[in-house]
């Protein structure tokens, strides 16, 4: 049985964490976006058109003496922010960290939407979801993680995404040196493909929790924590000169002073968000004012805690027990 590690960087603002991985004999290294919110590794190939690759790395089967057509199996993803990709599939050696799984599905774009042309740096996404939401037709294939599970010592993994600077994933162990106190434990509900949890509150700065059910999912490929609109108004309602700006989509307030924490509840314990991570990003070049990293859920159907919440923990995502892990680190 095994463990492995992979470092993952982040980008510009953490709108996004890279991690290398390598497809393929010999192997091609390419930098994608490990994503818990979705099941499908796909990446830039050599099938797509010239056009639409601006920078990438990109997986060329003919080049790779391990890689086998999958016959007639196609697929086709459309992420909740519109991008959208799709093209066939190859089955082929991946090997992340010190872990290999020979077969793994590799889903080469024929084609993606200007978001993923535009964004140089990524050279695809490797779901970490459930494989019950792969796309692949006629047939869904595994994710590596459900690949990978049955030789590791125990089937989890952990993230321990940081603020502008290198995290980690771990797969198979859980590091002690990763996290202080403990580890608070809640059942995850798999049933729609995602890592879906319910929260028992929150609170707002140094108040005590509410309690609020709140049901989301944790989600790597999200940047924002993605809340109940009442939440996010009854959060906003306590930061000076706050509001809701259409032109920026969401809600923006003055850079300084920094704005009160956020703390949500898992299980008996907590989770706080510093008032310096909800300081997303400046909106205008003299930094005076700052897009929120805690942004409402409306549309979706259920709140996500993507990276502005995940990179407050060391989090378990731990498929044996069905059940998330949130440390303090
Ligand atoms: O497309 C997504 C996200 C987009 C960002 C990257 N992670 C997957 N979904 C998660 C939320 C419900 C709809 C599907």
């Amino acid at each position: 049985r095994q463990t492995g590690t992979v470092e993952t960087d982040a980008e510009k603002h953490d709108v996004e964490y890279l991690t290398p991985i390598s497809i393929g004999t010999p192997p091609q290294d390419l930098i994608v976006d490990f994503d818990t919110g979705s099941s499908d590794l796909w990446v830039f190939s050599t099938e797509m058109a010239a056009k639409d690759i601006k920078g990438q790395a990109v997986y060329d089967p003919n080049n790779s003496s391990t890689s086998e057509k999958l016959q007639g199996s196609t697929w086709q993803i459309t992420y909740g922010d519109g991008s959208s990709s799709s093209g066939d599939v190859y089955l082929d050696t991946v090997t992340i960290g010190n872990l290999t799984v020979p077969n793994q599905a590799v889903e080469a774009a024929k084609k993606v939407s200007d978001e993923f042309t535009d964004d140089p740096n990524n050279d695809g996404l490797l779901g970490l979801g459930f494989s019950s939401i792969n796309t692949v037709q006629p047939t869904p294939q595994n994710t590596f993680f459900d690949n990978v599970k049955k030789n590791l010592d125990t089937p989890l993994f952990t993230t321990d995404l940081k603020h502008g600077a290198p995290g980690s994933y771990n797969f198979g162990y859980i590091d002690p040196a990763a996290y202080i106190g403990n580890i608070s434990w809640t059942p995850v509900d798999n049933s729609q493909g995602f890592w879906g949890f319910t929260s028992p509150g929150y609170a707002v700065g140094t108040e005590t929790l509410r309690n609020h059910s709140i049901s989301g999912i944790a989600d790597t490929g999200t940047t924002l924590l993605l809340l109940p609109k009442s939440i996010v108004k009854a959060y906003y309602s306590e930061v000076q000169g706050a509001q809701y700006d259409s032109s920026q989509g969401g809600y923006v307030f003055p850079c300084s002073p920094t704005p009160p924490d956020f703390v949500f509840g898992v299980n008996n314990g907590i989770v706080t968000v510093p008032g310096d991570m909800v300081l997303y990003a400046p909106i205008d070049s003299a930094n005076q004012n700052c897009f929120g990293g805690i942004q409402s859920d409306t549309g979706i159907g259920f709140s996500i805690f993507g990276d502005v919440a995940l990179k407050t923990s060391f989090v378990v995502f731990d498929a044996g027990g069905l059940q998330l892990g949130w440390a303090a680190k």
